[in-house]
């Protein structure tokens, strides 16, 4: 089946690793608390804290030991819903006031603009919220990429290792998975969207392979219609 669509990961697809580690989770460590605080009482922030909450089994956690959670679930890179929203809802003031500009690989940004012009539909799928794909695409170092997209999914579509969630997608895209090819760095990501029918590439830009599946170093790499 020909692909029309690409679906993409972001750190350490699009975007370095260490950009997430050392700039993004850092940022995160220091604002979150005292945004939590001063946030607290509204309905968006306190919707996530209550399924902070239900999520971490303590019911009755005041707002102290919610941050204490959430610095938890950082330190421990848990991909947890509630955390990845009050994230992006802490970065989004850092990209805002010039502090975080969004890194993506300048292989990443040539393809995904040729891959735009030559029809393909591009779509993003990250365990970082909407809002937080939103702001690295579109405060990038290389500007507002987010021109370039057709869609955005997180992890309310499900996690990333579960090839329910690719179906899913795929059906929220409206193409059959055969037309999708979906690039990530994590073997369980590309075999949860092979499992769902989706074609695969992927991303070891440190060099090694991704066991089973086409393994690229860069986007230049790529030819979509040949995957
Ligand atoms: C959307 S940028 C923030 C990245 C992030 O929080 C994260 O957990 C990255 O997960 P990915 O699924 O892109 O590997
Ligand atoms: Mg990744």
């Amino acid at each position: 089946m020909p692909i029309k669509a690409i679906l993409t990961d972001i750190e350490g697809t699009t975007s370095a690793v260490s950009f997430v580690f050392d700039v993004l989770f850092p940022f995160a460590v220091q604002h979150l608390p005292d945004f939590v605080r001063r946030h607290a009482a509204e309905p968006a922030v306190a919707a996530q804290l209550d399924a902070v909450r239900a999520e971490s089994g303590e019911a009755q956690a005041d707002v102290e030991r919610v941050v204490a959670i959430l610095l938890e679930w950082i330190a421990s890179d848990r991909k947890a819903t509630p955390l990845k929203a009050l994230q992006g809802m802490v970065w989004e003031q850092g990209y805002r006031a010039g502090q975080l500009k969004g890194h993506v690989y300048p292989d990443a940004v040539d393809a995904l603009r040729q891959w735009h012009a030559a029809g393909y539909a591009l779509y993003v799928y990250s365990s970082g919220s909407i809002q937080a794909q939103k702001l690295i695409f579109g405060c990038s170092e290389a500007g507002d990429l987010t021109p370039l997209f057709s869609g955005y999914f997180d992890t309310t579509s499900g996690g990333k290792r579960e090839a329910a969630s690719y179906a899913r997608i795929a059906a929220a895209i409206g193409r059959p998975a055969g037309e999708i090819l979906f690039l990530s760095d994590v073997v369980e990501e590309l075999d949860a969207a092979r499992a769902a029918g989706m074609a695969t590439a992927g991303l070891a830009r440190d060099g090694g392979e991704l066991a089973g599946h086409l393994t690229v170093a860069s986007f230049a790499a790529i030819e979509p219609s040949a995957c």
